[in-house]
């Protein structure tokens, strides 16, 4: 049981092993689909001989390492979204005065192994590890895509089990963006009260598909336990802990619109974990969009004929998305200064 149904309140996350896929596909389709619907965010089992991701790391540290005038070099460009966003440049949830305690480096999914733009030169040296990381990312991305499409029961003229990842592989201008992430310490002088003001990351959802999120040593992260309470004092919170043989997936607002709240873009946050204060975290989202698929229902008889209530995106009407794209421009929009 991964839910309170009395109180609507997430207690726990589940854990999936995708190589369940080639012995019983069925089952591990029904069990992505019930993490999603029931928590927006699930464990992906990482098998252990396969720790690759933590050279892609270690490139992100190499970058982070730099003076911020290196850094600056390569200043996020705010019409697509690639590049260097330094320290407090962002504000996720735009109700917080203070904005986001991290600085970080995008950039956008390979077509055919070669960048659609610019790399900072510690990344485009680092080709291999950058390609194996995106592989094993868009391998993981379609596993789950199909077997959301099998447990929604896709109609096979409607794209049955390809329902998501067609669109997704034939993207020739993929607009996902690979995100490496780098949280400083706070400064020893601060206070415990300063800790607890602060944030790391603000409240916020994922605005596109789906998230692969990978965590390293430090924790701090957490999901919102509870739905929308109108007294934001009555949010519960509850700690995604970093586990070495795990990622961490969650969903995005647009599958949550498509499938008119059926799935769960649940709202997240990283925190100053106590005692971790003084540990600068890293970590990876590697966040996979729709481009310019439409924001149509999905065709699947699960889907309720109406939006509930709480979808992220109905806070945005009267504004219309016709695509994800729109909606991903919409997003970033909010959450960007010029620097
Ligand atoms: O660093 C993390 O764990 C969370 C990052 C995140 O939520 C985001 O970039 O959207
Ligand atoms: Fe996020």
């Amino acid at each position: 049981m991964t839910i309170d149904q009395d109180n609507d309140t997430i207690t726990h996350i589940p854990v999936i092993d995708l190589t369940g896929m080639k012995t019983n596909l069925e089952d591990t389709a029904d069990q992505v689909l019930a993490a999603a619907r029931e928590v927006g965010f699930f464990f992906v089992r990482i098998p252990p001989e396969q720790k690759e991701y933590l050279h892609m790391f270690d490139t992100a540290k190499d970058f982070f390492a730099q003076p911020a005038e290196e850094k600056l070099k390569y200043s996020v460009n705010l019409e697509t979204n690639f590049g260097y966003s330094a320290l407090r440049q962002e504000g996720v949830d735009v109700t917080r005065s203070q904005r986001d305690f991290k600085e970080s480096y995008n950039m956008g999914r390979l077509v055919n192994g070669i960048p659609q733009h610019e790399l900072a030169p510690s990344f485009s040296e680092k080709m291999d590890i950058v390609r194996q990381f995106q592989d094993r990312c868009n391998s993981i991305a379609v596993d789950i895509m199909e077997c959301m499409a099998i447990a929604l029961k896709i109609p096979e003229e409607q794209g049955g089990r390809s329902y998501f990842s067609r669109q997704y592989l034939k993207d020739t201008t993929p607009s996902d963006v690979m995100r490496t992430l780098h949280y400083p310490a706070l400064e020893a002088s601060s206070t415990e009260e300063n800790a607890q003001d602060e944030v790391r990351i603000g409240r916020h959802s994922d605005y596109g598909l789906i998230t692969l999120l990978w965590q390293n040593k430090v924790g701090g992260l957490q999901i919102q336990s509870n739905r929308e309470p109108t007294d934001p004092a009555k949010m519960t919170w509850l700690d995604v802990p970093v586990r070495d043989d795990c990622l961490v997936v969650n969903l995005g607002d647009c599958l949550q619109y498509w499938t008119n709240g059926l799935l769960r873009s649940t709202k997240h946050r990283v925190i100053f974990k106590p005692g971790m204060e003084q540990q600068e975290r890293y970590s990876i989202a590697y966040f996979v969009q729709g481009g310019d698929m439409a924001l149509d229902p999905v065709p699947s008889t699960l889907i309720p004929a109406a939006p509930p209530s709480f979808t992220s995106m109905a806070q945005e009407e009267p504004v219309h998305f016709k695509t994800s794209n729109d909606y991903l421009r919409h997003r970033l929009a909010m959450t960007y200064t010029a620097y």
